[in-house]
């Protein structure tokens, strides 16, 4: 499959450059050109199908021109030694767990590919490489994970100082080795625009640098790859599916378009959002207004701008009436992300963190319409502790990966949030 820049058309490159470069040199974001009809394998997947084997099939079919099957099978196995799990609420809502992998996110599954991939090839390239990341908080623990200690790869993350949760940053900041952590005085959008800044930049053309956020291909195409498995799961039920999507950057809700655009039977897609709701509220208007982010609970969805915005226009020929066929947007806000983490304590037993409860919530409001929706649950309620407990009262169990880190001391570097600052950075870390 090749890809372009979303920016121009005529720009087309390899999956490996894509996975390289991160951005396009025109600051676009790179999409696929082709829409493969993969409703036949689709159909071979059932219960049976594990998650590695529809990986590496996915693998074959969308990448096989620069990676054959024998590696595809390697890099999946390598890539997901853990799988997302499927649970029924009730009659009407499933819950699609992607926080079983190392960080604890869902991000796993993306950062994981990205690391395998990026050293799969650079074996052959000789080269080594710099991953700029901006990250609102589960990106940034996700890619220190996967890229730790990697050959011939440094990592920079940067991260909104004050709006990460205590547990997030220590993920990212507690690593060390490769794994480089700069805290900054702004916000998310402030450390996207200044990663943004850097891929443009001339004098930072002699380090070689790709990025680990959804704007990189190698991040997004395996976040494509749970709808299937999920779709491979609930093949039985009497209506396909409804996904319902927590989303931020929406990388993750495009990863999902993607899939549908390549034959997945899938209903609509619920776009949920917190109080940042630009994309809701382009549904309803029809204009595309970015916006300063503010804070809210769902803290890594804290967007104002989300990248992938840019992807979505152009799968929908920036045609709102066509992207309203298969989007449905919907806000929720803080005081109603507090009730459903409580409600689904209380009426469940269940825990749910910040972002899995706009979902949970967006989807519970959709039941009269709806009666198959699979709401995503992007993270483990533990990496949330503080906001677990003023909304439910007690402390979530933490899993391994977060014990883990609790108690070990944080080593960041502090930066103003200027793109000048981020390159002097860069500069004297890797020239
Ligand atoms: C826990 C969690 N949920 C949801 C999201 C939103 O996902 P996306 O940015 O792909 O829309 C994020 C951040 O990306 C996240 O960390
Ligand atoms: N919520 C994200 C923000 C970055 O999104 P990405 O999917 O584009 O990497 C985070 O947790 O960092």
């Amino acid at each position: 499959m090749k890809f372009a820049s979303t920016r121009d058309k005529n720009h087309i490159v390899s999956f490996q450059d894509a996975l390289f470069q991160g951005l396009s040199p025109d600051g676009g974001l790179y999409y696929p050109i082709e829409t493969p009809d993969l409703k036949s394998s689709f159909s071979l997947f059932d219960q049976n199908s594990s998650f590695q084997d529809i990986a590496s099939s996915l693998i074959v079919s969308l990448l096989g021109d620069e990676i054959p099957e024998s590696d595809s099978q390697i890099l999946a196995k390598r890539a997901f030694p853990f799988s997302p799990e499927l649970k029924k609420l009730n009659d009407k809502i499933n819950i699609l767990e992607l926080y079983h992998g190392p960080s604890s996110a869902f991000k796993d599954f993306g950062a994981s590919f990205l690391a395998t991939s990026m050293e799969y090839f650079l074996n052959d390239r000789d080269q080594k490489a710099v991953i700029l990341t901006a990250t609102s908080g589960d990106t940034g623990s996700a890619v220190a994970k996967a890229f730790y200690d990697k050959k011939n790869i440094d990592v920079v993350i940067l991260y909104p100082s004050g709006r990460v949760s205590p547990l997030q940053e220590k993920q990212m900041t507690t690593l060390g080795k490769n794994i480089h952590a700069l805290e900054v005085d702004g916000s998310f959008d402030d450390c996207q625009r200044m990663v943004k800044d850097s891929f443009t930049d001339k004098e930072l053309s002699g380090i070689n640098l790709s990025s680990a956020n959804s704007i990189n291909l190698g991040r997004l195409i395996p976040q494509s790859f749970y709808y299937v498995w999920a779709v491979s799961r609930l093949k039985n039920a009497s209506e396909v599916p409804v996904f319902c999507v927590p989303s931020g950057n929406f990388g993750n809700l495009t990863a999902g378009l993607y899939a549908k655009s390549w034959g997945l039977e899938t209903g609509k897609f619920i776009a949920a959002t917190n109080r940042n709701d630009v994309v809701p509220s382009y549904l309803a208007s029809a204009i595309y207004t970015p916006r300063a982010s503010v804070q809210t609970y769902s803290n890594a969805m804290d967007v104002g701008a989300p990248s992938n915005f840019e992807r979505m226009q152009t799968l929908y020929n920036n045609d709102v009436s066509l992207m309203k066929k298969d989007i449905i947007g919907c806000m929720v806000s803080d005081e109603d992300t507090l009730a459903t983490m409580k409600y689904m304590d209380e009426e469940y037993g269940y825990a749910v963190c910040p972002h899995t409860a706009v979902g949970i919530k967006a989807a519970m409001d959709r039941t009269s319409k709806e009666s198959n929706i699979t709401v995503l649950s992007t993270a483990h309620p533990g990496k949330f502790m503080e906001v677990y407990e003023k909304a439910v009262g007690k402390k979530p169990q933490l899993p391994a990966s977060l014990l883990a880190v609790k108690d070990l001391d944080k080593v960041s570097r502090l930066i103003s949030n200027s793109s000048k600052e981020l390159k002097k950075t860069l500069l004297s870390l890797f020239s």
